[in-house]
């Protein structure tokens, strides 16, 4: 089974407003909401993609109440932990000229709710993947990515990563199955600014040589590269089309990478499906559909 983890589910709210300006009062032209965290979205688009997984984490509030609805409603398996207090945070993501994003801190997690987490994730087997995704709330110590993968060492689970800087740095000892920075993450983690493929290729090196297996670099509309666990080099230029919500573009690169790795057993066809799926749901208003995911697919 695979499973997913968000420590800061979300829901997010989508908001368009033509021209926005600051300090007054400004309307919207269209506004949504979604389930959203990284794990999460990556649970929604494998069951999109015909796999199931279980999505574990931990919500509050009634916004947590209906983040599970809105979870379950995408057909995926749930299994949060409840907290006793505080709210599931609201993420807003506001869309015009430029879009700007304002993600909440999320409530505080218990050592006790913390426990239980540890508690499911302790019975996951080798047959498992484990998704680890997103941001921690502020009351989690910044190591806590690292203690479960610690506790996890000896199981054999793959396990994925998509977080940033010391969250993703401090795990790779343990030998992650893949990682997926965005270049400017890549850059933000040693301190540079990287503006070639070239010097991508050289960080994203550094990142295998710290512990990953598979790592992949995504750079939005200018493609992908992977460096995989046995040497190879892979670049992709993304399909064309218009961008109209990219929020979760990258959570569904990883979801199309796990999808696409499990139907083929091959890395080449893992990294085209990651970027098929990353690109469809960049261009829809949801996240990725399989019949989207396979059109953009086969022009890869
Ligand atoms: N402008 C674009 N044109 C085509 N595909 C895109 C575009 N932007 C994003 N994508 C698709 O989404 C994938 C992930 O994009 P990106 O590098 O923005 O990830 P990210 O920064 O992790 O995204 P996010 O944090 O918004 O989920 C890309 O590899 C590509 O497949
Ligand atoms: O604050 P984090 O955990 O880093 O990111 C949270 C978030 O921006 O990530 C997803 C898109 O990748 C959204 O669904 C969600 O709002």
């Amino acid at each position: 089974m695979i499973y997913t983890v968000t420590f800061n589910p979300s829901l997010d709210y989508i908001v368009e407003v033509k021209d926005f300006k600051q300090g007054v009062v400004n309307r919207t032209n269209d506004e949504h909401i979604f389930p959203g965290g990284k794990g999460i979205n990556v649970s929604i688009v494998l069951k999109n993609l015909g796999f199931d997984s279980v999505a574990l984490g931990f919500t509050a509030g009634f916004t947590g109440i209906e983040i599970e609805e809105k979870v379950k409603a995408h057909g995926c398996n749930t299994d949060f932990i409840r907290l006793e207090s505080g709210l599931s945070r609201i993420n807003v993501k506001l869309k015009s000229n430029e879009e700007s994003e304002i993600n909440g801190q999320g409530p505080s997690i218990s050592k006790e709710s913390l426990d239980k987490l540890m508690v499911k994730l302790e019975a996951l087997t080798e047959e498992d993947i484990l998704v680890l995704a997103g941001s921690i709330p502020t009351s989690l110590p910044e190591d806590i990515y690292e203690n479960i993968l610690k506790r996890l060492a000896d199981k054999n689970i793959r396990v994925v990563v998509d977080a940033t800087k010391d969250l993703l740095l401090n795990v790779l000892k343990y030998h992650p199955f893949l990682i997926k920075p965005n270049n400017h993450e890549l850059g933000e983690m040693f301190g540079v600014t990287l503006k070639t493929n070239e010097e991508i290729i050289t960080y994203a090196k550094k990142l295998k040589d710290m512990g990953a297996r598979n790592v992949l670099i995504s750079m939005a509309g200018d493609g992908a590269i992977l460096l995989t666990e046995d040497g190879r080099e892979y670049f992709s230029k993304v399909p064309k089309g218009t961008v109209v919500n990219s929020v979760g573009a990258g959570d569904s690169m990883v979801a199309g990478f796990i999808a696409g790795f499990l139907e083929s057993n091959e890395l080449e066809k893992a990294f085209k499906m990651g970027v098929a799926t990353g690109s469809a749901s960049a261009f829809s208003e949801e996240l990725a559909k399989k019949d989207d995911v396979l059109r953009l697919l086969a022009t890869i």
